[in-house]
């Protein structure tokens, strides 16, 4: 690779620490404000005790007097533990829609950065699942988790700082049920990260039994498989809930008893027993036994939240490291030095490329391909014709060698202008949503009504598209409705208009019936004239015109040559020749048998 191809520019990885820090000091500034409120929220208990103790007190002689000043402490405790937890959590929220923004554009910026093989790679559910589903799992995270964490640490803290400060033995007493719930509830946490895990990926498997039977549904009910597809969907869903019970059931147990550890009868009934005990063996005041049982009482309710909050809080931290994941994917390396091809000439110079390190795919390919000429990919399933193609429009950077467009390094060509270079027609055609001249218009924005006809008249698929009423106006999936093969066409039609001087064809017409791949093929002789193209092709009668036909096979270029010399040669394509012919007639006899047989039935 060239010295001074750098990742994209302001492309430094970010990753979603990075990403919070700018938000990090409204988070504190709410987690300082939670615990002020936490701690002020127990200034009403405080002010009930003393009230009591004035209460109980027989010698003062203005009741009235005395009780005012508590009453207000009790008042303006509640009403600024009320005020401190709501601003530290408008706060967190604050911080949270910020951030959400910020990493929204990150992650779309990111998507825009990735190479185009990364796509081929990452189901558009798994993408929607980062950007969209996520993001909102990190709420919890951010807006909640903390302040609840502050006040669950600094209330009991506080109440217990309180009571000692009243008589440690009270403070003893307050968290003598507190064990029994600590220790069930380390009890039923173990492991628990991998069994969230393992419980997402049962739902992952359930979620994708849905998207199959959904996606092949056509094929399911032609082949009357309709309830296998439900059995796949119904096993999924019975394993996910068969583990959900056993996982589930055990704890429930432990939660029914623990809850009993931390109900107000029992932690009640605790603390009014050990306070008599102590009010008869030590002198300790009843009023104080009082304070006691209110702070051991309001202790469970805050761990409570927080253990409510722990699953939203486990989910969290797993949106994090896939956002983290999808950060960190290394986008397409730019140049700093762009430079423009001189002409449409190909040249694979050394090239080899691996998908993974242990495994390489293709081995020191030297293939050149003049301006304006075709040359066909051959080979058996998996040589590596698809990766190699891929190549030049950059989905993949190669591992060792070059490809080079117009003399140039394609890795030194700006990605945008290289598109503007690489028109590619490839077998599963899309089609956006939008009207049929908005998906015309893709490749070139600027284009004419009267180029877009001419384009379409080229591509065979004009007088399709005048049947819809609002012709070229039509919008898709909804006026107009294109079969594959004239999908294909459009989608022809859009590559004429992009003008690209080099065409990268994934065997067009592969999926076509005779008389789609007619028209496919007299659409495609319009679209190669003049063009540099690299078709991909698995129908070996399409290609036998060619400029030159290069045969992989392992991952090597093992033959190249015209048709006639391969032929000659008597070697591999001579052998993929024989084997294609043979093919093509046992497939011409297989119709014709089902023709006469149709025939004699009828
Ligand atoms: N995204 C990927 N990740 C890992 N391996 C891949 C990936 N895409 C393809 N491969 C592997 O690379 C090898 C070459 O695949 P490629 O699709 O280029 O072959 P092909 O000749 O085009 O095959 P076909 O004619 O069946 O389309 C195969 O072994 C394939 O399993």
């Amino acid at each position: 690779m060239a010295e001074h191809i750098l990742p994209n520019s302001n492309l430094r990885k970010p990753n979603l620490r990075e990403l919070m820090r700018p938000f990090r000091s409204l988070v504190w500034l709410g987690v300082v404000l939670g615990a002020c409120g936490a701690l002020t929220s127990l200034i009403p208990f405080i002010g009930i005790v003393e009230l009591a103790r004035l209460f109980l007190t027989p010698d003062i002689s203005d009741i009235a007097d005395a009780i005012i000043p508590v009453v207000f402490a009790i008042v303006a405790g509640l009403a600024m533990g009320w005020i401190c937890t709501v601003i530290g959590l408008w706060l967190t929220h604050i911080a949270d829609q910020r951030m959400q923004a910020e990493l929204r554009r990150a992650l779309v910026r990111k998507l825009g950065q990735v190479p185009l093989g990364w796509y081929s790679e990452h189901t558009s559910g798994a993408v929607r699942k980062a950007v969209q589903d996520d993001l909102d799992d990190l709420h919890h995270m951010v807006a909640h988790h903390q302040v609840e964490l502050a006040a669950a640490f600094v209330l009991p803290l506080a109440g217990l700082g309180y009571l000692s400060w009243l008589d440690w033995r009270l403070a003893l007493l307050a968290v003598l049920t507190l064990p029994v719930y600590l220790v069930s509830y380390a009890w039923m946490m173990r492991g628990f990260g991998e069994k969230m895990q393992q419980l997402d990926k049962d739902f992952a498997r359930v979620s994708a039994a849905i998207v199959e039977f959904v996606h092949g549904i056509a094929v399911v009910k032609v082949f009357s498989q309709t309830g296998r597809a439900h059995k796949n969907y119904q096993q999924a869903v019975e394993d996910f809930s068969r583990r959900y019970t056993g996982w589930v059931t055990p704890l429930v147990r432990l939660e029914a008893v623990t809850s009993l550890a931390l109900s107000v009868p029992v932690i009640m009934l605790v603390s009014l027993s050990g306070g008599a005990w102590l009010v008869v063996n030590t002198g300790i005041q009843p009023i104080d036994v009082l304070a006691t049982t209110l702070i051991a009482v309001m202790i469970p309710q805050t761990i409570l939240t927080l253990s409510q909050g722990l699953t939203a809080q486990q989910k969290a931290k797993a949106a994090a490291g896939r956002i983290d994941q999808l950060l960190g994917v290394a986008p397409l390396a730019v140049t700093s030095e762009p430079k423009e091809p001189k002409g449409a000439g190909l040249l694979f110079k050394q090239v080899s490329f691996a998908y993974t390190q242990d495994r390489p795919v293709l081995s020191d390919i030297n293939l050149r391909c003049r301006p304006g000429s075709i040359t066909a990919l051959v080979g058996s399933s998996g040589a590596g014709k698809s990766t190699l193609a891929k190549l030049v429009p950059r989905f993949y950077d190669v591992t060792q060698g070059a490809v080079l467009l117009g003399g140039v390094d394609v890795r030194d060509i700006a990605p945008d202008n290289l598109y503007r270079h690489v028109g590619f027609v490839l077998q599963e055609t899309q089609l956006l949503a939008g009207t049929v001249a908005d998906n015309l218009r893709l490749g070139r924005p600027d284009a004419s009504d009267q180029d877009l006809e001419d384009a379409a008249r080229s591509a065979c698929i004009h007088e399709h598209i005048l049947s819809f009423p609002q012709g070229y106006q039509a919008v898709i999936g909804k006026d107009a409705f294109f079969s594959g093969g004239e999908a294909q066409r459009l989608s022809i039609a859009r590559t004429l208009l992009a003008d690209a001087p080099v065409l990268i064809l994934d065997e067009a017409t592969a999926h076509a019936d005779p008389e789609s791949e007619a028209q496919i093929q007299q659409a495609l002789s319009c679209l190669v004239r003049n063009r540099t193209v690299l078709v991909i092709a698995h129908k070996l009668h399409t290609i036998t015109g060619v400029d030159q036909i290069a045969v992989l096979d392992g991952g090597r270029l093992v033959e190249c040559g015209s048709h006639r010399q391969l032929l000659a040669e008597g070697k591999h394509y001579a052998e993929l020749w024989r084997l294609y012919n043979s093919a093509e007639k046992n497939e011409k006899a297989m119709s014709g048998e089902a023709q006469v047989t149709s025939g004699v039935s009828s």
